[in-house]
């Protein structure tokens, strides 16, 4: 059975073909910013972006009709519980208007359901951003106006869950984990036998990344807020795309840190502890969360690669647990596996 796995990102589009749970082939189509930037609206970009796809696959001998379904990332919906969910007019048109705000996720649903009615196939999305396990404990700010909002790497997470326990012997059902994803934004989730019981919300809350600034002082945020220096759109970009590493050293690159760090840079040794000190601290507040009942903790994202990173976290929090690595990203896998349970009759697909 062959599928098409289309993830949308910022400024490319990964696609890659699935024989069963075998990956044939895999590829990323770059949208330069000049491109991107005659779309008022990221959810405008579809046509544009399935030309672009239908061209990639014709130039690689293969039709569009050799899928049996096409899978495509889920982006900010309203709450949802984790899964595969068939995508139909009415999902689309809610992807369209973006409910939970502007992501290039929110594409994938869109383009999923135009190729496959192109060919009658079925079209699906697996494991959103939005998906939303948490318990009514978690879901209190301090603020009632201000409910916290489940916003996470949850299809790489939940992906690697399913292979960390393989690994040691369980299925994501019997144990219980703290899930990392270290990316551009970082989540930290405690997995209670199958279900992401909490998550910091990776776009606002937890441990600043690489690009977002995390948690912060929330009076000394109003003050800034009302400073008159920055608009609400400034503000925005400040904490989502240029907070965290870019705001203390001007890279979003863990790398070039690095670099700078092993050459003597002491800002940038204190900022790359500082994230792995914030990342532990997050991973202490979810053990708890579990009640120390922690089978394992599991790293992964791109600087789950970084020796200097997964050793400086490590070493805080292993008294909770053993500590797994899974560097980089499964979604890839994790989409197609995710059609591939429906499309086999293993898992009912859901209906949002
Ligand atoms: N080998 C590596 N060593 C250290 N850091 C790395 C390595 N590979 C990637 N990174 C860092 O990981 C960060 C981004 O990770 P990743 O590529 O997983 O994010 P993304 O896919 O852009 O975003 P997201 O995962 O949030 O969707 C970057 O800062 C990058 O420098
Ligand atoms: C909300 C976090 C998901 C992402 O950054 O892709």
């Amino acid at each position: 059975m062959r599928i098409l796995a289309i993830n949308p990102g910022s400024t490319s589009t990964k696609i890659a073909i699935y024989e069963n749970d075998r990956c044939l082939w895999k590829e990323g189509i770059d949208h330069p910013a000049h491109e991107l930037k005659n779309f008022a609206r990221i959810a405008d970009q579809y046509e544009y972006r399935i030309k672009h796809i239908l061209k990639t696959l014709s130039d690689n001998d293969a039709p569009l009709e050799s899928f049996a379904g096409i899978v495509g990332r889920g982006g900010m919906l309203n709450p949802l519980a984790g899964g595969t969910y068939s995508v139909d007019e009415d999902l689309v048109n809610i992807l369209q208007n973006a409910p939970g705000g502007e992501h290039a996720s929110n594409l994938g649903g869109i383009i999923a359901y135009h190729l496959g009615r192109k060919i009658s196939a079925p079209a699906y999305i697996v494991d959103p951003v939005s998906v939303d396990e948490m318990e009514p404990v978690a879901r209190l700010s301090g603020l009632p106006e201000l409910p916290r909002l489940s916003q996470s790497h949850a299809l790489n997470m939940k992906a690697v869950s399913r292979k960390a326990a393989l690994k040691m012997g369980k299925t994501y059902q019997e144990i219980n984990l703290i899930t990392v994803h270290l990316g551009g934004g970082i989540s930290v989730a405690p997995h209670r036998q199958g279900k992401m019981i909490d998550v910091n919300n990776a776009n606002n809350e937890g441990p600043f990344s690489v690009e977002r600034s995390g948690t912060l002082p929330s009076y000394q945020l109003v003050k800034l807020c009302y400073s008159g220096k920055y608009s609400e759109k400034e503000m925005q970009t400040k904490i989502l795309k240029e907070g965290g590493l870019y705001a203390y050293l001007g890279t979003k690159d863990a790398r070039e840190a690095e670099r700078r760090m092993n050459q003597g840079d002491a800002q940038a040794k204190l900022v790359l502890e500082s994230l792995c000190y914030q990342v532990a601290k997050e991973i202490g507040a979810m053990s708890a969360v579990l009640l120390g009942e922690v089978d394992a903790i599991v790293l992964t994202g791109g600087m789950a690669h970084s020796q200097f990173i997964s050793q400086e976290i490590t070493r805080r929090v292993s008294f909770i647990s053993p500590v797994m690595l899974f560097p980089g990203e499964e979604e890839m896998e994790a989409l197609a596996l995710g059609a591939l349970r429906v499309l086999r009759g293993e898992e009912q697909a859901l209906s949002y």
